[in-house]
């Protein structure tokens, strides 16, 4: 399906590499097949053409009408600047994708030219091991097949959920953003476990394979959550304790707190696109 297509990303940072690393890894798609591009740090450029032997350039060097997909993976605040740097160079049949979060279909489709195939992706780091839960959602001139070659390319880093754009500001705060929460809570677990006497490697160790077990429960046996942590719950033993604690000290809600967090800034970047298109106008 992907032979001899191009894809290219605009934007070399983080969750780029997480993409590429996972991409090349599928070897669905060959090193030849990807180009990365940035703005201006050519050490970096030259960092990932070591390690995953794809092409890089700087952006303006980009071959346009050789671009099958583009994928911007810029910040945010970027985006202006770069649509405004693509506009007359982009191919009408290249599809553009972007993991900006906030950054909605709309706003991108408004300052591309007209009838330009937009879809918004939202990955996370998992990516890098091909473990990603990604959404996507089509913009107004995507196609049915553009979405089915989406999610086969998407599928090469993970898990693809193809959802309404309306749904993108609560997946972020759920699964773009998702991977941190995780991080967090083990930050404390192995602190806590370290002041108890565990070696750091140790407890990093113990406390990763008890997330990946639960996570693996969770993916592979029909039962809900709230199964799952009774069946770990002896009536006045050891995990009745620590959940008592992780009530009393407001664990439940300080995870919603996190999600409705990341959410709400995610929409908030949505809105203030939307207030500064309006000024502009
Ligand atoms: N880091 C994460 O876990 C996730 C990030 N995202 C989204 O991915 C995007 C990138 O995030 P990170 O990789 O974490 O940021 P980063 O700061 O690590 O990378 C940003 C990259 O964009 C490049 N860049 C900036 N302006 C540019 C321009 N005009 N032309 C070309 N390249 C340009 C920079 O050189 C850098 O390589 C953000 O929009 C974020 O919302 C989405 C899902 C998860
Ligand atoms: O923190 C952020 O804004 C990005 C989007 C989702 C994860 N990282």
């Amino acid at each position: 399906m992907f032979k001899n297509k191009t894809v290219a990303f605009m934007g070399a940072g983080n969750m780029a590499e997480a993409m590429i690393s996972g991409t090349v890894q599928s070897g669905k798609l060959s090193g030849e097949q990807i180009i990365v591009s940035n703005r201006s740090d050519q050490q970096k450029r030259e960092q990932i053409e070591r390690l995953y032997g794809v092409r890089t350039m700087a952006s303006e060097q980009l071959p346009f009408d050789e671009i099958d997909v583009l994928i911007l993976a810029m910040k945010p605040k970027d985006i202006d600047t770069v649509l405004d740097s693509i506009k007359y160079k982009v191919n009408n049949k290249t599809v553009i994708m972007s993991v900006l979060a906030g950054i909605t279909t709309s706003h991108m489709e408004q300052n591309l030219p007209a009838g330009q195939s937009v879809i918004r992706v939202m990955p996370n780091t998992s990516s890098m091991l091909k473990e990603s839960a990604t959404a996507i959602s089509a913009g107004r001139f995507t196609t049915e097949s553009e979405m089915e070659e989406a999610r086969e390319l998407l599928r090469t880093i993970g898990q693809v959920f193809i959802i309404q754009e309306e749904q993108m500001d609560i997946f972020t705060g759920v699964a773009g953003s998702g991977p941190a929460y995780f991080y967090y809570l083990m930050e404390h677990i192995e602190k806590t476990a370290t002041e108890s006497g565990l070696s750091p490697e140790v407890a990093r160790e113990i406390g990763a394979q008890t997330i990946y077990g639960a996570a693996k429960m969770m993916l592979e046996r029909n039962e809900s959550p709230t199964e799952l942590r009774e069946n770990v719950t002896s009536p006045n033993g050891t995990t009745a304790a620590g959940l008592r604690a992780l009530d009393e000290y407001g664990g439940g809600k300080a995870i919603s707190a996190a999600v409705k967090g990341a959410q709400k800034r995610s929409a908030e970047i949505s809105s203030s696109l939307k207030q500064k298109q309006l000024v502009s106008q």
